[in-house]
């Protein structure tokens, strides 16, 4: 079929299951994903249901009692679409680049064409920046935006070997016959100069938590689309979200996760154990499934170097009530800081840390009453509690920036007081580890802490149990949910 008349079958969009079947079209048909496309698709619904939600409900809608959702013509995507292509090839001469692979220059002017189509001054922390949508109609675009943009444009250029490169609050391209160039395209953090065009070395990346010691994130053209999804963002105000774009974003992460798509990609499995804690899907694993899928990819695919695996578990299961695990899962994720050198344009995991150290652990422990079950008399608990600190100021040490202040002192002793004094004397202090009178002392303190971080060591169930005729559905809505974080 010429041109997207496969795409147009789909159109008008009237109700979440037509997006999600134009999305499946696109990542099996072989004939290449139209990634402008689909951000110009997600941007347009997502502004329909967060900003301008004074909308036509259609017909089917109406009577079905449907959630409300707009009415999506072709021919409002299409001249779209045509815009940022004729944007695109109207700013980048190819003939002045005749190679078959991307180079630095153009990997730059392509950057500069993105960069030069955004106003001047905006509010770059805004949410519903992240679109092509965003770009072709308001000209913002937060910094993950201008990164996917770039990856779009090489796409409309006809170059395959541009593709986006995430870590955990940054993003830029990797490119080349080899994939072996890589290039900042995008700026990162408040007063910091952008350092578009430049590569990310070996040294830039070493120890450093922006480029996860050299292990991002590097997607496929699939998990590129993983990542538009994982960028929407459900929400109206700052306490309400889209119910709608909350299940379009679930399912769109559903068909991503069955399709293999999200194997490599920590974060884009918590954000959707995250929407399954808002809302479960009837006869799907619950989101403490997710998780551990998240932990062992960061464990098989990014030597084990990125931190949010473990604080996705850690967060969740604090707000189910678990601490002995929560805890366990923070003293994992502060193993990994431990070995990154604190710097300024590390906030947002400092800002993590912080959350954990003085305002959840200080709960959990006001929280555990005097039941003799509680943590407070648990040795497992008290190392874990001792190797979270001793991880974040292993952190600190050979850091250029400090990181502890007199507040973390201050939860510190508050939160270790609450430990019973009798369990204190169980636990040895090795110099390279903390370990308990129960745990092994033979194993080396690496496997020691490996097998600590092993989640299934403690038997979480790996398939869900779904009682064969009744699928167990809990009531969806109103419980505490994770803390949107920004976006990049
Ligand atoms: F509980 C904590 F671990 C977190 N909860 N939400 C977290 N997010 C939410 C979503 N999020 C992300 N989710 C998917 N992919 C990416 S790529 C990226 C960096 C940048 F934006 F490209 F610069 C961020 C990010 C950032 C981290 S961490």
């Amino acid at each position: 079929m010429a041109g997207f008349d496969l795409e147009k079958q789909h159109f008008p969009l009237q109700k979440i299951q037509d997006v999600v079947d134009l999305f499946r079209g696109q990542l099996t048909r072989d004939g290449g994903i139209d990634l402008s496309l689909l951000s110009i698709i997600l941007g347009t619904i997502e502004n329909a249901l967060t900003i301008n939600r004074s909308h036509t409900v259609s017909k089917e809608n109406e009577t079905k009692l449907q959630p409300i959702f707009p009415v999506i013509e072709w021919e409002t995507i299409e001249a779209l679409h045509t815009k940022f292509v004729t944007i695109i090839k109207s700013n980048v001469d190819l003939s002045k680049y005749p190679e078959k692979f991307a180079t630095r220059e153009l990997v730059k002017r392509v950057s500069d064409v993105i960069w030069g189509g955004l106003t001047r001054a905006f509010y770059k922390d805004r949410a519903h920046l992240q679109s092509l949508y965003s770009f072709l109609t308001g000209n913002k675009l937060d910094c993950f935006g201008v990164a996917i943009g770039v990856v779009a444009a090489f796409q409309v250029l006809g170059y395959s070997d541009v593709h986006l490169a995430l870590s955990e609050d940054h993003a830029w391209v990797v490119f080349g016959e080899n994939q072996d160039q890589s290039a900042e395209v995008t700026w990162h953090g408040k007063g910091n100069e952008d350092k578009r065009g430049q590569p990310i070395s070996e040294t830039v990346s070493a120890k450093h938590w922006l480029y996860l010691n050299g292990y991002p994130v590097v997607c496929s053209i699939e998990m590129e689309v993983a990542a538009l999804v994982s960028a929407a963002n459900p929400s109206i105000t700052a306490s309400i979200d889209s119910v709608e774009m909350g299940s379009l974003q679930q399912e769109l992460l559903w068909l991503l996760h069955d399709m293999g798509h999200l194997a490599k990609y920590p974060m884009a499995l918590g954000n959707l154990a995250d929407l399954e804690e808002i809302c479960e899907t009837p006869g799907r694993p619950p989101p403490l499934n997710l998780l551990t899928e998240g932990v062992q990819s960061a464990e098989q695919y990014y030597k084990n170097q990125h931190i949010y695996p473990y604080t996705y578990l850690g967060g969740h299961l604090y707000r189910i009530g678990d601490y002995r695990k929560a805890l366990k899962a923070w003293a994992c994720a502060s193993d990994v800081i431990k070995n990154y050198d604190y710097n300024r344009e590390d906030e947002e995991i400092y800002k993590e840390f912080i959350e954990i150290a003085n305002d959840l652990l200080p709960n959990v422990m006001k929280h555990v009453s005097l039941d003799p079950e509680s943590l407070r008399f648990d040795t497992e608990a008290y190392a874990n509690f001792l190797r979270f600190y001793d991880g974040i100021c292993q952190w600190e040490e050979g850091s250029p920036t400090p990181v502890l202040h007199t507040v973390w002192a201050k939860q510190f002793v508050f939160s270790l007081g609450k430990f019973d004094s009798r369990i204190r004397k169980c636990v040895q202090i090795h110099a390279d580890g903390v370990e308990d009178e129960s745990s092994s002392s033979d194993s080396n303190s690496e496997d020691e802490n490996e097998e600590n971080c092993d989640v299934n060591a403690n038997g979480i169930v790996k398939d869900s149990l779904v009682v064969k005729d009744v699928i167990v559905k809990k009531p969806c809505g109103r419980k505490p949910k994770a803390k949107r974080r920004r976006f990049g």
